[in-house]
């Protein structure tokens, strides 16, 4: 199992080129499965998750093809042909479901496109059960027959979708870009309300638009969709990933340095450069990207909500707090999205940062230094927290079981490495 070894104390400087969105990336790549004709996406990310996800999708007969992308700059970003003419099996299997839960967005276009799909269970994960029955009830109200059998979700509509309002009880990213999907072919029109407003679910919106679907309100909480009778093929770009570029915004503010973020939007990233300039960190636009770097006075402490967009990120919340284990003052931050996302806060302790968990919210005491030690990765973002923590400590941290950074940091040593980081990874 990979091992990522970090000496701390460097401050970083120079350029890091952004990838495509892990989270946009993955919807896009079963909205594939709403065609017959072949999709491509430009800038996709090279990633553990991208690969998972593609082996789904051939299980159920979609041919995949990776190449480089010509139009990407340098070494970055690849296309990939999704040939949704091919599919014939309508069954996402519990083992490769297992490993990734954003899986279950197959269900939504299978049953959209052949009236039927068997999609396992994902279970829950180290963040938190995160049931799906959003996503289910939303298909009842679609018109599909819903049946949980041996772990597996078994869906039909034989006669195909109708459209129909749905008002989900509370914001669900994964649960809107489903039904959106679904209701792309669904008979009518389908209104959409309390839809997660994430810049994921507006690249997908615009992706199944160059598809031929008729959305309106993409960005917005209220999505309307006139149903078609098929979609086509399209090419479509991923949006940059903010929760990369919002991580390493984070590598410069908590090592003091300045890193410009190639390929960033500041449109993505409101609320945390609204919380970095409240601790003295600019993120100024520059052409092409962004600009981040210390400002005069010293970093106070601040109170941090997770919410749905245009909120705080649940998935940059480890990465805030490693950079307030060492600001001064007190900071609280209240994780509002997942229930047990604060996996990496006995890890950070165990490098000396003060924090107190009391249920949903964490009280962080700033230190003046952190100490490296062996810590271990349990989930994604808690990992890259460990690493950015990492570059401020004093000595080696080691961060273990890194497979779940892998899943969504394209050459994370690279990146940094190139910055002046002090960071490689050990293969045994
Ligand atoms: C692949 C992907 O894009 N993953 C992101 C997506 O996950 P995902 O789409 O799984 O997250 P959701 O927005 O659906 O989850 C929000 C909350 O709703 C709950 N819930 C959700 C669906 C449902 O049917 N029932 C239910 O109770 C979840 O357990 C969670 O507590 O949005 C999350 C919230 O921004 C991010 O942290 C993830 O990185
Ligand atoms: C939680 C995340 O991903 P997933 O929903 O795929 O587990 C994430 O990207 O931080």
């Amino acid at each position: 199992m990979d091992r990522i070894a970090v000496r701390g104390g460097r401050t970083l400087q120079g350029t890091i080129h952004i990838s495509g969105a892990k989270n946009a990336a993955l919807p896009l790549m079963t909205a594939g499965l709403l065609s017959e004709e072949p999709l491509t996406l430009t800038n996709v990310p090279d990633l553990a998750d991208i690969g998972t996800l593609a082996r789904v999708m051939e299980e159920l007969g979609t041919g995949i093809g990776f190449e480089p992308d010509p139009a990407a700059p340098g070494n970055h970003g690849r296309r990939l042909t999704i040939d949704g003419g091919k599919v014939r099996a309508h069954v996402a299997p519990y083992d490769l479901v297992r490993k990734m839960r954003a899986s279950i967005l197959v269900l939504g276009p299978l049953l959209a496109r052949f009236g039927q799909a068997k999609v396992s269970l994902p279970g829950g994960c180290a963040i938190g059960t995160r049931p799906v029955d959003l996503h289910l009830k939303g298909m009842q109200q679609l018109g599909a027959a819903i049946d949980l059998q041996d772990g597996y979700v078994i869906a039909r509509a034989p006669k195909g979708l109708a459209g129909a309002r749905i008002r989900l009880p509370f914001v669900s990213v994964g649960a809107t870009e489903n039904l959106l999907m679904a209701a792309t072919l669904a008979k009518g029109e389908t209104v959409i309300e309390n839809a997660a407003r994430e810049p994921e679910i507006a690249d997908l919106a615009d992706c199944l638009c160059a598809m031929g679907a008729r959305i309106e309100g993409a960005g917005s909480s209220r999505l309307t969709i006139q149903g078609v009778d098929a979609l086509s093929g399209a090419t479509h770009a991923v949006i940059p990933d903010r929760i990369e570029a919002g991580s390493y915004a984070v590598a410069a503010g908590i090592t003091g340095g300045a890193i410009t973020l190639e390929g960033a939007r500041a449109d993505h990233l409101g609320a945390l450069i609204e919380v970095l300039d409240r601790i003295h960190i600019a993120v100024e636009e520059v052409p092409g990207g962004l600009h981040v770097r210390p400002k005069n006075g010293r970093h106070g402490g601040i109170d941090i909500e997770t919410q749905p967009h245009p909120g705080f990120p649940t998935d940059l919340q480890a990465q805030i707090m490693a950079l307030l284990t060492v600001a001064d003052g007190a900071s609280s931050i209240h994780e509002s999205i997942f229930e047990n996302r604060f996996m990496h806060v006995p890890e950070l302790m165990r490098m000396g940062a003060d924090i107190t968990l009391k249920g949903a919210v964490a009280v962080i005491r700033g230190v003046p230094r952190l100490k490296g030690a062996p810590v271990m990765a349990t989930d994604l973002r808690a990992s890259i927290s460990l690493v950015l923590a990492g570059l401020a400590a004093e000595g080696e941290t080691v961060v273990n079981r890194v497979y779940h950074l892998d899943r969504g940091y394209e050459r994370v040593e690279e990146k940094l490495g190139a910055c002046g980081a002090d960071i490689r990874r050990l293969s045994d």
